[in-house]
């Protein structure tokens, strides 16, 4: 208790009797809790021990001296915070009209409109030139999917010379890809057998040809060439590694020099 009485070596006793059950103390000032001298150390382990918490903020801190010198809580703030009524809130913004909305008519001007800037409502332009072809039943995205999942072998096709169709199979018999120089690309460029190149892979894109969303005709520019440019130049963002992944037969390879 040694070190308590260090604590209150002050006068607490005085400054204690100070604060009256009715005194408007500020909200965040605890009454400083009453010291009794009988409370001191009695010889037994547990009867002198306070546990009664210390004055907070300290009885000399600046807190409490800066606190006490003022009069009304109100003036500096301290005041406890309303809970405000529904009425007293602000009101809710109003709802959007979006139900009213058509494609290239403007909304209703508002200040307080949230929807959104009247440019986003046109298809961008470069999307009304494209030729988005209407795929035959049975030939959309999942449809591709589906046939890819199937296990059927994509990277020959009935239709290419059964000479070709050996020499694919002979890899993937003993699972290797074929290096492939363009020479020997520039000899599949027939719908029936139509291999193309993009980024460095080559595929056999005879059966995709009738679910390409751009339709055969633009697919077969690519056939029998590096078509890298053309594809990523039309769309970059699709991801042709994932889309022809079951279509894969080799990797472009430089002419062998002979
Ligand atoms: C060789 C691999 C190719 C693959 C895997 C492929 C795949 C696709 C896919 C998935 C789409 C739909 C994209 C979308 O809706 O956002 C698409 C659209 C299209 N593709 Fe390809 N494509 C290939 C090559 C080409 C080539 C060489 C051309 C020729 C220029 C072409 C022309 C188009 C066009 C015009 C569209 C319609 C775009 C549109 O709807 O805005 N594609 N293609």
């Amino acid at each position: 208790m040694s070190y308590l009485r260090g604590w209150f070596s002050l006068d607490t006793s005085s400054s204690a009797t100070k604060v009256e059950p009715n005194d408007s103390y500020p909200n965040q000032l605890l009454p400083v809790p009453q010291f009794h001298e009988e409370d001191e150390d009695d010889g037994s382990d547990t009867a002198g021990e306070d546990d009664s918490p210390p004055a907070f903020p300290a009885i000399n801190s600046a807190q409490r001296a800066v606190s006490s010198s003022s009069s009304s809580d109100t003036s500096r703030g301290l005041s406890i915070p309303k809970i405000l009524t529904d009425s007293a809130l602000m009101p809710p913004p109003p709802v959007p009209s979006l139900a009213i909305r058509q494609p290239g008519i403007p909304p209703p001007q508002s200040s307080s409109s949230l929807l959104a800037p009247m440019t986003t409502t046109q298809p961008p332009k470069r999307l009304s030139r494209r030729d988005k072809v209407a795929l035959a039943p049975g030939f959309g995205p999942l449809d591709w999917g589906n046939l890819k999942a199937s296990g059927q072998n994509l990277r020959v096709s009935k239709s290419m010379p059964s000479l070709v169709r050996n020499v694919v199979r002979f890899h993937q018999g003993v699972d290797a890809l074929m290096r492939i120089p363009p020479s020997v690309l520039k000899l599949h460029n027939k719908k029936e057998d139509a291999w193309t190149a993009i980024n460095g892979k080559v595929y056999n894109i005879t059966p995709y040809l009738p679910y390409h969303p751009g339709g055969e005709k633009e697919l077969m520019r690519v056939a029998g060439r590096d078509g890298t440019k053309l594809f990523s130049l039309t769309h970059a963002w699709v991801n042709a590694d994932f889309m022809l992944d079951a279509c894969l037969v080799g990797f472009l390879v430089s002419e062998p020099s002979s």
